[in-house]
């Protein structure tokens, strides 16, 4: 199937819980998903290029503060010979005007972090499913608001969280599910990502002072680096969590019960743009964010997990997952498997992609094809399509509001820790005890990816 094509994706099955609108007027009903998008730069157009090469979404609306966003979004649609957006624009709280529409079923929000919780809030008071970019907010209040407004509204909120579906991602979930590594004792992951040129546009295009955005800054770096200088604590967690939480079942039997976190002396960011810029202001900020800030985490069911945030120094790319149990382990960042009496030779890696073809999960074996050409090695098609099918099926998102809260606090909770000396904190049990009895439901079929 070309990616242009529709896709269908099957039969409903039950969802860990129910907490769906009931009576909606959802264009879904006519197999059409409505959308609104709120935040049209770089991620909410990966978004809009999902939803341009599907015959099941309609973009009805797009609404963004900046007119250079919306011009390249405005263009995007009109070449794809789609009909044009209405567009909401002139300050932060646009947004309200597009949730006021009676037409749109879901909204798409991919703007800056501080944004998600309020705009995210609003629209699950209006009524429309939510697909938020992570993360979810910034205080652990905020995290139990979305539960809140979610429990009370009745409507799903689902964080888009792609590397759960990476294809060795989902390899490696399959092996845990057929209990390749045995049982699991401990995991890790994180975001090991230099992102110095992000958020510095090469050094040139942020001045700082702590204070102000340069006025050429582009994308992430007009607001992402203010977080560098103001917090320390690990500023973007799921990426490396939203996949170990899986393969953990937390939330489904298991949970997170406390976690403690460290952070190395911030030096690379100054060091970065000094070395590009000799002199420039920007390397003259006090910047708060460790270099390499790490977590640990402990599960109610006895397994360990540490996850990583390394953004400011030279680095290859490795989200650094690590799987281990009772059998062996598969190691990302050597690309590496062993499985004690399987593999080729005792206490020696085999390559993990051979693990990973053999396992390669069912639901990339069927959708390889969609998949193929969209963002981030086709994960973006995997994580856009589940949700939309949960909006056009009004059933719960694969990734719910408890999974996306979890995954996101960590950044407040590894921020308080630090603070307080590394000192361990309490981890919120936000499903209120049902992860007892609640079943880890993610790709296990069509229906829960
Ligand atoms: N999952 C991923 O792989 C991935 C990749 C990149 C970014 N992201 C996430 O996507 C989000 C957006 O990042 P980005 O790279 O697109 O940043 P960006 O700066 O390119 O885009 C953000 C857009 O939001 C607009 N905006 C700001 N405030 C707004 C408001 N109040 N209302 C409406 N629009 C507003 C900005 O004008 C801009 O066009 C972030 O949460 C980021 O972490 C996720």
């Amino acid at each position: 199937m070309e990616r242009r094509e529709f896709i269908h994706v099957g039969a409903l099955a039950a969802a860990s819980f129910t907490i769906l609108p009931s009576g909606s007027l959802f264009g879904a009903d006519r197999g059409k998903v409505r959308l609104g998008y709120i935040g049209v730069g770089a991620r909410g157009m990966s978004h809009i290029a999902e939803g341009l090469l599907r015959d099941d979404v309609e973009i009805v609306a797009i609404c963004d503060t900046q007119e250079r966003s919306l011009k390249i979004c405005r263009e995007r649609i009109a070449k794809s010979g789609k009909p044009a957006a209405k567009e909401y624009t002139g300050g932060t709280d646009a947004y309200k005007s597009l949730l006021e529409r009676k037409d749109i079923d879901a909204v798409i929000i991919a703007t800056p972090w501080q944004f998600h919780h309020p705009q995210a809030i609003d629209a699950m008071k209006a009524g429309k499913y939510v697909g938020c970019e992570v993360i979810a907010g910034l205080t652990v209040q905020e995290h139990w608001d979305l539960v809140n407004t979610s429990e009370k509204t009745g409507i799903p909120y689902m964080t888009l969280e792609n590397v759960c579906y990476r294809r060795d991602v989902m390899a490696a979930l399959n092996m845990v599910r057929q209990g390749v590594f045995g049982e699991l004792t401990h995991l890790e992951g994180g975001y090991q990502h230099n992102l110095r040129n992000v958020l510095f546009n090469n050094g040139k295009q942020y001045y700082g002072g702590g204070v102000e955005f340069g006025p050429k800054a582009i994308s992430e770096a007009q607001w992402r680096t203010q977080f560098n200088i103001d917090r320390d604590g690990d500023l973007y967690p799921t990426h490396g969590v939203g996949p170990v939480m899986h393969y953990a079942d937390i939330n489904a039997g298991n949970r997170f019960t406390n976690l403690v976190s460290f952070s190395s002396k911030a030096r690379g960011l100054a060091a970065y743009v000094e070395g590009q810029s000799p002199g420039h202001p920007n390397a003259k900020i006090n910047y708060k964010n460790g270099d390499v800030v790490q977590t640990m985490l402990n599960c109610a069911n006895g397994e360990t997990v540490m996850i990583t945030h390394d953004t400011h120094l030279p680095r290859p790319y490795s989200l650094g997952f690590r799987v281990q149990g009772t059998k062996g382990l598969w190691m990302d960042v050597n690309q590496s498997v062993y499985i004690e009496g399987k593999s080729k030779k005792n206490d020696v890696w085999d390559p993990a992609q051979e693990w990973f073809d053999k396992y390669d999960h069912p639901l990339w074996k069927k959708y390889e094809k969609e998949a193929s050409g969209a963002g981030h090695g086709g994960m973006d098609w995997f994580v856009f399509n589940g949700f939309i099918q949960s909006v056009k099926e009004k059933k719960q998102t694969p990734i719910d509001v408890y999974d996306s809260v979890t995954m996101s606090v960590i950044g407040p909770l590894s921020l308080q820790s630090i603070k307080e000396g590394n000192k361990p904190q309490e981890f919120p049990d936000f499903t209120k005890g049902k992860w007892k009895t609640r079943k880890n439901t993610f790709a296990l079929d069509d229906s829960g990816f």
